[in-house]
């Protein structure tokens, strides 16, 4: 507890996956304020993970039926939009109501307004002026708008995920995880998908044998990629649409441009000066604590500048590791291996070394890389391109990392997720029994 007499002992501000697990964590020890200025439960159950990946169940299931043509299946599903809409909002609606219900049940103060520091330990809500001994920063990220004239044009991938009705046509500027799985939605779903990328590799966080291949599944679906091709300009077009001028001088008409061309973290708004809280392109810079340049403002999730995969998992990690430092645990963060999938139809994960650094050094990894797709679990379901890589490390035999690109690749991923994270040898995988089949029954497969 505080020494001097401030209002709260901490103070939160955003309530995504984040600071919610820091609320939580905090509650039973701490007097705690959650701040929030838009939707209760912050990005990933309102503009991200949670609506993206129902969209993608409805396109998943079509395109399941499709390679099911020649095994039992006739006829051709088609994506009603609208009734895929309000199937998201069958989930989202609920979210920012179930939060605050989930926050008054725990008895945890929160307030809904832009949080804004006057100094380190003083904050301004609209009218109201909160003091605190801590502040947990958790405010998140927002689509990067790229400097072009026209730019109040473009989409973001919010507006998407809000579309009413189904559009004729699509541009992403940017080849990330938005944009392909965004491309992937839309392309099922019968849209006309253009991709301009500034340079020729998309996904880089994934192994360009990995990334090519999807780049070929999403173009025989009819996505158009646009390589080496920078947005210099938007106007506005025909019906409410936009025309997207490239570089080259070249227009192509659309009904929505949407700009994905990363995420900055949401600090504009904080005033970080006036608490002396240091802050860069990336992010707000953080000691191996989570501590900000003001040792008592912590920071976590999107809004930090750090190299680790800026997800919902790493956001709620880091949410309850402040729980921890702040009741008095000097150990500093101490990152596990973080697993990541981009859900392309069919989903590409990887979890831990990567093929690049694995390639490098193959004295010290021995890397086999496997296509499933004649596999049982994988001609089950006619995924017939399946592809999975394991690394192992040749001195000790461990599992170190893994990829694979294949329907329910991130359910496997899991699984090496948690193999590489205990540092369980192989004969591990003896002693259990998993269901058959399933995913999990072919790990002995690939880890003996
Ligand atoms: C389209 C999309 C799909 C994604 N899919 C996945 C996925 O499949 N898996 C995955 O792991 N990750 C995914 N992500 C990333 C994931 O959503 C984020 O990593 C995660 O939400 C970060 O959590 P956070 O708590 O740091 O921030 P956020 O969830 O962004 O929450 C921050 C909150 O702070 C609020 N806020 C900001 N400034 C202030 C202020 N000054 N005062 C008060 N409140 C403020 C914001 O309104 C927001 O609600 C996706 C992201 C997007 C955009
Ligand atoms: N499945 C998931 O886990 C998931 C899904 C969506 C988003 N996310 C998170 O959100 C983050 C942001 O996703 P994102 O796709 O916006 O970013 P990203 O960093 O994955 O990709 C950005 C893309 O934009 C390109 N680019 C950068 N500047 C550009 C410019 N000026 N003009 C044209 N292209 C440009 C980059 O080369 C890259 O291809 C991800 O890094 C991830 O942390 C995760």
């Amino acid at each position: 507890m505080a020494d001097y007499d401030y209002d709260y002992d901490v103070v939160i501000i955003g309530a995504g996956p984040g600071g919610l697990a820091a609320a939580y964590g905090l509650a039973s020890s701490q007097h705690v304020l959650v701040v929030e200025n838009n939707l209760w439960g912050g990005t990933c159950p309102n503009f991200g993970c949670d609506p993206k990946k129902m969209l993608y169940g409805v396109v998943e299931a079509q395109r399941q039926v499709r390679n099911y043509q020649d095994s039992g299946l006739t006829g051709h599903p088609s994506v009603n939009w609208a009734d895929m809409m309000a199937f998201k909002r069958s989930y989202t609606d609920g979210v920012p109501g179930g939060t605050e219900q989930g926050l008054a049940g725990a008895n945890i103060d929160h307030i809904h307004g832009t949080a804004t520091f006057r100094d380190a330990h003083t904050l301004a809500v609209g009218d109201r002026v909160v003091t605190t001994d801590k502040v947990v920063v958790a405010t998140g990220a927002h689509a990067n708008i790229p400097d072009i004239p026209g730019k109040e044009l473009l989409s973001t991938s919010t507006d998407f995920l809000a579309l009413p009705d189904r559009p004729q046509s699509i541009g992403f500027i940017g080849a990330g995880y938005v944009a392909v799985e965004l491309a992937n939605i839309a392309a099922e779903a019968g849209v006309a998908v253009h991709v301009f990328q500034h340079n020729r590799r998309l996904l880089r966080a994934f192994p360009e044998e990995y990334s090519d291949r999807v780049a070929e599944q999403l173009r025989a679906k009819g996505v158009q990629w646009h390589w080496d091709t920078e947005i210099a300009s938007v106007r506005s077009g025909a019906d409410g649409g936009v025309v997207a001028v490239t570089a080259h001088g070249e227009e192509v008409a659309l009904d929505y441009l949407v700009a994905a061309a990363g995420r900055g973290a949401n600090i504009e708004k904080l005033n970080l000066e006036a608490a002396g809280v240091e802050y860069s392109r990336g992010g707000i810079q953080v000691n191996e604590h989570l501590q900000s340049s003001a040792a008592n403002v912590f920071v976590i999730g999107d809004a930090v500048a750090k190299r680790i995969p800026k997800l919902t998992p790493t956001a709620s990690f880091e949410g309850r590791y402040v729980t921890g430092a702040i009741n008095g645990d000097a150990a500093p963060i101490n990152y596990p291996v973080v697993p990541h999938t981009v859900f392309a139809g069919p989903e590409l994960a990887q979890v831990g070394v990567s093929l690049d650094e694995a390639q490098a050094h193959p004295d010290t990894y021995e890397v086999l890389t496997q296509d499933v797709g004649s596999w049982y679990t994988y001609h089950r379901i006619r995924d017939d391109n399946a592809r999975v890589t394991t690394i192992t490390e040749r001195a000790s035999g461990q599992l170190v990392g893994a990829i694979a690109l294949a329907t329910n690749a991130e359910e496997l991923i899991n699984y090496c997720t948690g193999i590489i994270t205990q540092g369980l040898p192989a004969s591990a995988l003896q002693q259990w029994i998993p269901v058959y089949p399933s995913v999990a029954s072919d790990l002995g497969y690939f880890y003996n």
